[in-house]
């Protein structure tokens, strides 16, 4: 990620303003990088060896100063991206029904699709996508006479995104020092994966190109997948918008406000959003982690609150806080999360 270097000072301030030790001060300087992370040939049930322990500090510091970073992973060939954001994602936006569904779930951002007014975006969220039954349920209701093809290319992409994800998740975990909550943690997760298309022939574009407006994700982390067309931007915590340009095997992982609340603001969630300056289709793909509906309670863990880092976010209900989120209400506020659950600082 071509990240801007924060200056020290800012650096400090932020820290000190967030009640924060700066524990970017610990990892060793060759962890302190702004280049793609190797995570390739790692595996998070060997997660003591060399190239591990070089690679968590490097997420790790990543996450503290830019809350994302790009991820090398060459389990996903070239050939398997191609197959599904090349061909299966566009002939799925290109079957006419698309139009005609209708939503039928209740909770914003997990419903069949997801808009946004005014702007040429359409995503459709597969939940549970690591279940071949689910791809195949979503794919019928599609393709009446199924798509094995869509079925397959989404269904081995899902699972070596859970790797990846999980491999991030316990990096974090790790960085934390809370290696003895990973499994009830990861046992706690759900993944859903949306297929994103920019711009149809219809839209009349606002003058700053923006596709998809700047936002925060609201779940533990994204990965994201961009084929070819450029568009995705992420801001630093200093204000300055980056942007991060599709290469073949990289993966942009970024941290989100489920995450930013569990770590007690520890880690926090970058702005991003999607710009556009030609009239192209562009399809992405997001695989999210997320609290299970059975484990919706985001709750800072009691040893990541003491004197020195006050607890930051109430314990909250993570669809409960989705409703918000999306409401009217919700979208006024530019950090939503504390406006829902936001702890009030005394100064001292
Ligand atoms: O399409 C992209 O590159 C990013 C999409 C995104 O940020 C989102 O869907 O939340
Ligand atoms: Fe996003």
């Amino acid at each position: 990620m071509r990240y801007r270097q924060r200056d020290a000072q800012d650096l400090e301030e932020a820290e000190r303003r967030r009640h924060l030790k700066p524990a970017s001060a610990r990892r060793p300087e060759r962890a302190r990088q702004k280049h793609p992370v190797e995570l390739s040939g790692l595996n998070s049930a060997q997660p003591d060896d060399k190239a591990w322990t070089m690679a968590q500090a490097k997420v790790a510091w990543a996450l503290e100063n830019y809350g994302g970073f790009e991820a090398i992973y060459d389990r996903v060939g070239a050939r398997l991206r191609d197959e599904l954001l090349g061909q299966a994602v566009p002939e799925f936006f290109d079957v006419p029904e698309l139009e005609k569904l209708h939503d039928p779930t209740k909770v914003p951002y997990h419903g069949f699709y997801f808009q946004k007014k005014g702007f040429p975006f359409l995503s459709h969220q597969l939940s549970d996508p690591n279940s071949l039954a689910a791809i195949q349920d979503y794919s019928g209701v599609i393709w009446p006479k199924g798509n094995n093809f869509f079925c397959n290319a989404a269904g081995k992409y899902a699972g070596h995104m859970q790797e990846l994800a999980q491999m991030v998740h316990m990096m974090i975990i790790e960085s934390l020092g809370l290696k003895d909550q990973y499994h009830s943690h990861i046992k706690s997760l759900t993944y859903s994966m949306r297929l994103s298309k920019y711009n149809d022939d219809s839209f009349v574009k606002k003058f700053d190109d923006l596709v998809l407006p700047s936002h925060k994700d609201p779940n533990f982390i994204s990965i994201i997948s961009q084929h070819k067309i450029k568009g995705l931007q992420v801001e630093t915590f200093d204000g300055q918008w980056i942007d991060i340009a599709p290469k073949p095997h990289a993966f942009v992982v970024l941290l989100g406000e489920a995450f930013m609340a569990w770590t007690n603001g520890r880690f926090q969630a970058p702005k991003h959003h999607v710009k556009m300056e030609g009239f192209e289709k562009r399809y992405s793909m997001v695989y999210s982690t997320l609290p299970s509906q059975k484990d919706n309670m985001i709750e800072i863990p009691k040893v990541l609150v003491d004197k020195e880092h006050p607890q930051l976010y109430k314990p909250f209900n993570y669809y409960e806080y989705l409703n918000f989120r999306f409401s009217d209400e919700g979208e006024k506020h530019d950090d939503t999360l504390k406006a829902y659950c936001g702890v009030e600082q005394i100064a001292t």
